[in-house]
């Protein structure tokens, strides 16, 4: 992408210095999302000509929480349209911890399943953890299982967790350096800050995470070169968090009744950024993509099966 060279001269300007006029790039996390769902799809395709079984993706939803439903129902439809078999299983809020283990259980153990994703939130009284962990750690399309986020922090292959990821696939895609730089991750979640920190440690970027105790946030986050936002705190980061010429992710998804809003206050902060994912249509899309290259790389490998 042209704007690297731009990006490529990070603004070190002194303090004082008047924003640059030009507004940021647009980090397109739709349009990159196709072509890593094309990708995906030949992927698929081309298992299936070998004569494999098409990969399969298990979803559980527990409970009547409407952004999950829909979050389900959109992993569902991209599925469908790469030829990734999916199976949509649901329980009642108030279900016992015990039959949601056994279902966990169930889909380890069917050889038709490739992936099991629990959406999360679950309800209250159940504990996330440790029914993620009762995930098998080859099926675990999310990389959420406390093996698969031990493989991360010490370096070795393992499946990794899609918002995380995506948002690595996403730079690269467009031509966004990590190596050297100063990557600054607001917010600490399992889901989404510390495995994107490890996941650019080993991008070779320096990495600072930032959460609630932190002191003077906008001064940390102005040393950024790559800023992330991931702490679901509508419109968090603005013009005095961001150096200009930065490059700044936000995963940030409010729905409001001005509908969806991010943790970057996005008008403003495109006056200074280099580059800028928008919400929706950003950090969201690559999520699913990434969903489902991990339930394609899930799958046991041709040489495995074939031998
Ligand atoms: N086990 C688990 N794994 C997850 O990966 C997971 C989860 N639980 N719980 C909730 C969060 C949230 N999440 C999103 C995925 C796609 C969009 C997405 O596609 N967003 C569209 C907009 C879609 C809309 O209209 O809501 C966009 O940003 O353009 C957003 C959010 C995955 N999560």
């Amino acid at each position: 992408m042209g704007f690297t060279n731009v990006y490529g001269v990070p603004g070190r300007s002194g303090a004082g210095a008047e924003s640059p006029r030009a507004r940021a790039v647009l980090l397109d996390g739709r349009a990159v999302a196709a072509t890593l769902r094309e990708e995906t799809a030949a992927a698929v395709a081309a298992l299936r000509a070998r004569g494999r079984e098409a990969p399969a993706l298990a979803t559980i939803l527990v409970g009547e929480d409407p952004a999950s439903h829909v979050y389900v129902a959109a992993k569902h439809r991209a599925c469908e349209a790469v030829g990734i078999r999916s199976l949509d299983h649901r329980l009642p809020g108030d279900v016992e911890g015990e039959r949601l283990a056994e279902l966990i259980g169930s889909l380890n153990a069917d050889d038709a399943v490739s992936g099991i994703l629990l959406q999360l939130p679950l309800p209250s009284q159940l504990e996330a953890s440790e029914f993620i962990d009762l995930i098998d750690v080859g099926k675990d399309v999310d990389g959420l299982t406390t093996a698969n986020a031990g493989q991360l922090w010490r370096q070795r292959d393992g499946l990794r967790p899609c918002t995380p990821a995506g948002i690595i696939e996403l730079l690269d895609r467009c031509g966004v350096p990590i190596a050297g730089r100063h990557a600054v991750v607001v917010g600490r979640s399992d889901l989404v800050g510390r495995p994107l920190a490890g996941l650019l440690l080993r991008r070779d970027a320096t990495v600072t995470i930032c959460h609630r105790h932190t002191a003077d946030l906008p001064a940390v986050c102005r040393g950024a070169d790559i800023l992330v936002a991931a702490c679901g705190i509508p419109r968090l980061i603005g013009v005095e968090h961001v150096r200009p010429g930065a490059v700044v992710v936000d995963v940030g998804i409010t729905r409001t009744d001005d509908g969806l809003v991010g943790d970057v206050d996005f008008d403003a902060v495109a006056t200074v950024a280099a580059a800028i994912t928008p919400v929706p249509g950003g950090v969201g899309p690559m999520t699913i993509a990434l969903l489902l290259a991990n339930t394609v790389a899930a799958l046991p490998s041709t040489t495995d099966k074939d031998r």
